[in-house]
């Protein structure tokens, strides 16, 4: 089955203010979507919309596939090494191949340092190594260049690009220019 992800205008609404509406996105096998806008415009909750973490204010969300979601929220036990904290991910999301970007992502030299003593570019690499020992053909990225050195950015444009031409379908909330090739480009505000 092919990847898919169709959101139907979405409007959503936080506390007592509508922060968009009228927004519609149909992502195919293959697609990447650049979400922009200002701080505060709405991005991640869109993304949290996408992942059904959070009910849109009107519209729907169709999926076909697993979603993987990266954003602030680390999803790894602090207390556990990082090689155990990822471990019970790949367990539970039965990864056919674990590790394999542990050494692209360099956390390989990590994995017995516990959760909370990782760095914030440590900690957003352990993000997207879980993310993608995963398998999840759907990916819902929130700023993942944050707190990445350069090279870092670079291997993350590349593993996104990857994905995609694989049949993946990423969605990246990013505020900061992003390469992805072919992606289009969704500006929250044309929505507000
Ligand atoms: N649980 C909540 N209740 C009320 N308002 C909220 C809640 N969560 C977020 N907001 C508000 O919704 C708005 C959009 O937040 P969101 O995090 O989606 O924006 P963003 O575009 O991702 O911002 P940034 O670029 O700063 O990360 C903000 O004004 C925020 O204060």
């Amino acid at each position: 089955m092919q990847a898919q992800l169709i959101a139907n205008d979405i409007a959503c609404r936080r506390g007592d203010r509508l922060l968009f509406k009228g927004l519609t996105l149909a992502c195919e096998a293959g697609d990447a979507v650049h979400v922009a806008g200002a701080n505060g415009v709405g991005k991640s909750s869109l993304l949290r919309i996408l992942a059904g973490l959070l009910r849109p204010f009107a519209g729907k969300v169709e999926a076909s596939g697993a979603i993987g979601l990266v954003d602030e929220r680390l999803a790894l036990d602090p207390n556990q090494p990082l090689g155990k904290a990822l471990g019970f991910w790949e367990q539970l999301d039965s990864a056919d191949r674990p590790g394999r970007v542990h050494d692209l992502l360099q956390v390989e030299a990590l994995l017995d340092v516990p959760v909370r003593f990782l760095s914030t570019g440590q900690k957003k690499r352990a993000a997207l190594a879980r993310l993608i020992n995963s398998c999840c053909p759907i990916w819902l990225l929130d700023e993942p260049l944050n707190g990445l050195d350069t090279e870092a950015q670079g291997t993350v444009e590349r593993l996104v690009a990857e994905h995609c031409a694989s049949g993946g379908i990423a969605v990246v909330a990013s505020h900061q220019q992003i390469f992805l090739p072919g992606a289009r480009t969704v500006s929250i505000g044309d929505f507000v």
